[in-house]
């Protein structure tokens, strides 16, 4: 006999204005049962997702909660039932601590004893091995650790059905594991779970189904431990998208990026601090940079960026030195920069597409005497749209109505098109789908044909391998070796990434 059936929807169709988002969607998730959600970007997951949450409400069919049809209104109606919801863009207030942002999500009862609520918070996170400190201010916790603080949220909650929303995309391989090793703890014990991944291994090792959506439609599904990955692929994009890129050797030419003795003391009591960081970057090279969230990344984007002005080392930029320069003035050296957030830092949200162009790429054109030229504005928006196959309905949308993968497709299709210089990237595939992921890892391999230096921050050592042709990683601010990445094998990184170098070796590799 099959296990009882947790949830149930029912036709669901969901309508934007020009899009329908999901278009007859039924679906079924067991009770113990997990169960992910696949499809490209913009197939419509995470309207599922949000409609299953009380977010958004559908435009027709059924939600059979624990076999009684529901309407799911908002929320908290959601959690009353027993559905708890872990974002993609996560919803915390960066201005509260971890506890006060908890207790928002809770019954009055639960969250009025701070001390007990603080106590539980601990309790829980450490049973399941995400350590967090519930004093702390969300604005100071890593993109990693902000994720702990809702998956920790859920689970106070004691959900019965668990929506996780690319729950991995920030997290270590360590963190994987023990965030797998959690679900599959709860989900014997009953709980559900619902996750949105475009990792296809990771669905493979851990989901005991998987549905399929295809422009806002089930197009398939399967078991995915009994089929491969590139089957699944498939199922997601046809047959017509490369699933995978073919990365040919590099020959970089000059130096491009000096960075010497770089120090920076982060403000943040919780953030880290750059110590001595050196390294060069060459043209024509993509050079990769590991680590676990929160060791310096952000910093070292910020510092490269001009979001903060560093005094203490050197930073030069074609023999230029930009470590007092604005963003600007390093832009029109150019830099360019795609930050991890996509929302706030890397866009504005209620901007169209085509105004979040001009903040970054007036220099092409863009603007002339001070002018807004805005048909070129558009021009360029659409080129950027087109060329990086971004879903969406035109330049004139709000970037906060793409969907997670699309939006970043853009954001990297907006600062690519500038043909820059220096390029650092964080994070460029985060939350993309596999057919996505291949066109941007050609996009960089692009620029770095035609001479732009690429400085990779990621969290995806696949994605390092195969890029880059130097790696190493940051720890604790620190930032270990770089070596040719033929040379470096996944221990000697994974202890990079722990910090364990000495001083002799990164000045023996940079001599
Ligand atoms: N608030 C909104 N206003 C207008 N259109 C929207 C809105 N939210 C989503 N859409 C559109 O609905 C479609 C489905 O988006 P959704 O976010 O559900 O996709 P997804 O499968 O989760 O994608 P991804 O993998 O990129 O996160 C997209 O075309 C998106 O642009």
């Amino acid at each position: 006999m099959s296990a009882a059936l947790r949830l149930k929807l029912e036709d669901i169709v969901k309508d934007y204005p020009g899009c329908r988002a999901n278009d007859g969607v039924d679906l079924a998730v067991e009770a113990g049962q997990i169960h992910a959600l696949l499809g490209e970007n913009g197939a419509g997951k995470s309207t599922l997702m949000k409609v299953i949450y009380g977010l958004v409400q559908p435009d027709q069919g059924r939600i059979i909660w624990n076999g009684h049809a529901v309407k799911v209104d908002s929320p908290a109606r959601a959690r009353e039932l027993g559905i708890g919801m872990v974002f993609q863009h996560f919803s915390l207030f960066e201005t509260l601590t971890v506890a006060e942002n908890i207790a928002l999500g809770l019954p009055a009862n639960q969250a009025r004893d701070r001390r007990r609520l603080a106590q539980r918070i601990r309790e829980v996170s450490e049973y399941y091995g995400m350590a967090l400190d519930p004093r702390r201010f969300v604005s100071t916790l890593s993109m990693g650790e902000r994720q702990r603080v809702e998956i920790v949220r859920c689970l106070i909650q004691e959900s019965t059905l668990l929506i996780l929303d690319e729950p991995t995309s920030v997290l270590t391989p360590q963190e994987v594991a023990s965030l797998f090793a959690t679900l599959r703890q709860l989900a014997k014990g009953g709980c559900s779970i619902l996750f949105i991944s475009h990792k296809l291994e990771e669905v493979r090792s851990l989901c005991d189904t998987a549905t399929v959506l295809r422009q806002g439609r089930v197009s398939g599904e399967c078991r995915p431990a009994e089929v491969s990955t590139l089957d699944i692929a498939r199922l997601m994009v046809g047959d017509d998208t490369p699933v995978s890129t073919r990365v040919d050797a590099a020959e970089p030419g000059e130096a491009l990026l000096e960075v010497n003795a770089l120090c920076w003391k982060s403000a943040d009591p919780f953030g880290a601090s750059l110590a001595d960081v050196s390294f060069s970057l060459r043209q024509g090279e993509i050079v990769g940079i590991a680590g676990v969230a929160g060791n310096g990344q952000d910093e070292l984007l910020k510092a490269l960026s001009g979001e903060v002005k560093t005094s203490d080392g050197e930073i030069r930029l074609a023999g230029h030195a930009i470590g007092g320069l604005s963003p600007a003035q390093r832009r029109r050296l150019g830099m360019a920069v795609v930050p991890e957030e996509r929302l706030g830092r890397g866009a504005v949200p209620e901007l169209s597409l085509a105004a979040n162009a001009l903040l970054t790429a007036s220099s092409q054109g863009l603007v002339q005497k001070g002018l807004i030229r805005f048909a070129r504005v558009k021009a360029f928006a659409r080129e950027v749209i087109n060329d990086f196959g971004v879903r969406c309905n035109g330049e004139e949308s709000p970037a906060g109505s793409l969907s997670g993968g699309n939006l970043q497709k853009y954001i990297i299709g907006r600062e690519a098109l500038q043909s820059p210089r220096l390029l650092v990237a964080s994070h460029p595939t985060w939350g993309v789908d596999v057919g996505s992921a291949v066109a941007i890892h050609e996009a960089l391999v692009r620029l770095r044909n035609s001479g732009t230096a690429v400085l990779l921050i990621s969290e995806d050592l696949d994605e390092l391998y195969q890029l880059c042709g130097r790696l190493g990683a940051l720890c604790n601010g620190r930032l270990s070796p770089l070596a040719p990445t033929s040379g470096v094998s996944i221990e000697q990184l994974g202890r990079w990434m722990a910090g364990d170098f000495s001083r002799d070796e990164v000045a023996d590799a940079a001599a």
